[in-house]
């Protein structure tokens, strides 16, 4: 069921505020933000020895999560990025190294070429435009992670560890019944373990 209008009025107003200060953050603090996330990752979160972690190409001004992703290569686990499949679907994930070859997908993101093998990821570095210490979060609005994260949780357990600027921190996103919950928030500053 979709949300109801109410509950879309709010999100659509706090995706337009959102995005400006995300891009208000990413000028003053882009540079080398994608290094102290990496720093801050591998010395608060233990990822799961030889597993499947999901990041994504950076696009607009999001915190650019690349060098993270070099450095969980490095240390022997594969990194996957996200393919739109389509409205309404969720998203599949294909095999990403700094050498892969990219092609143009659905919005005009840049995927990994088909011929990158598809993975399941045991932990999911998700993007966002905005985020509360409750966990939870809001992307672009296809909902597509929320789609994602459930299907994947049903199945298994993963880890979903959200990506963002310090200040892209908010007292409380509006949440609907789809919302799934992060595990993990970590900013340029911080990580935040939220509570079960
Ligand atoms: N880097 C990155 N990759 C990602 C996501 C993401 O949030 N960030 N996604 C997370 O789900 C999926 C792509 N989802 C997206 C959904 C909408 C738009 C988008 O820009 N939509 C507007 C354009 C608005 C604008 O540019 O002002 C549109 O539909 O026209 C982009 C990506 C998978 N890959
Ligand atoms: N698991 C789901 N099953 C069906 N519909 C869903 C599911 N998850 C989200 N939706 C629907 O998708 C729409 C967009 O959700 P929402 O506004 O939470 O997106 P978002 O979290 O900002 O986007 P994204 O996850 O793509 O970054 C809503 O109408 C929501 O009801």
């Amino acid at each position: 069921m979709p949300d109801g209008t109410e509950l879309r009025d709010a999100k659509k107003a706090f995706r337009a505020a959102a995005r400006e200060r995300r891009a208000v953050y990413h000028a003053e603090h882009g540079a080398g933000a994608g290094g102290r996330l990496r720093d801050i990752v591998l010395q608060a979160i233990p990822l799961p020895p030889g597993g499947v972690v999901s990041g994504y190409l950076p696009i607009d001004d999001e915190l650019d999560p690349l060098p993270l992703l070099r450095a969980v290569i490095g240390r022997g686990h594969h990194a996957c990025v996200p393919v739109v499949q389509g409205r309404g679907q969720p998203l599949v994930f294909r095999d990403w190294t700094p050498e892969a070859p990219l092609v143009e997908g659905v919005f005009g993101v840049s995927v990994p070429a088909p011929s990158a093998p598809e993975r399941v990821p045991d932990l999911l570095f998700v993007p966002l435009l905005g985020f509360d210490r409750k966990g939870f979060r809001m992307g672009y609005g296809a909902g597509f992670y929320d789609r994602t994260l459930a299907g994947l949780r049903a199945r298994k357990p993963v880890l979903a560890v959200g990506i963002g600027y310090a200040g892209q921190e908010v007292t409380a996103v509006p949440v609907g019944l789809h919302d799934e919950a992060l595990d993990w928030i970590v900013t340029d500053r911080e990580a935040i373990r939220i509570a079960v």
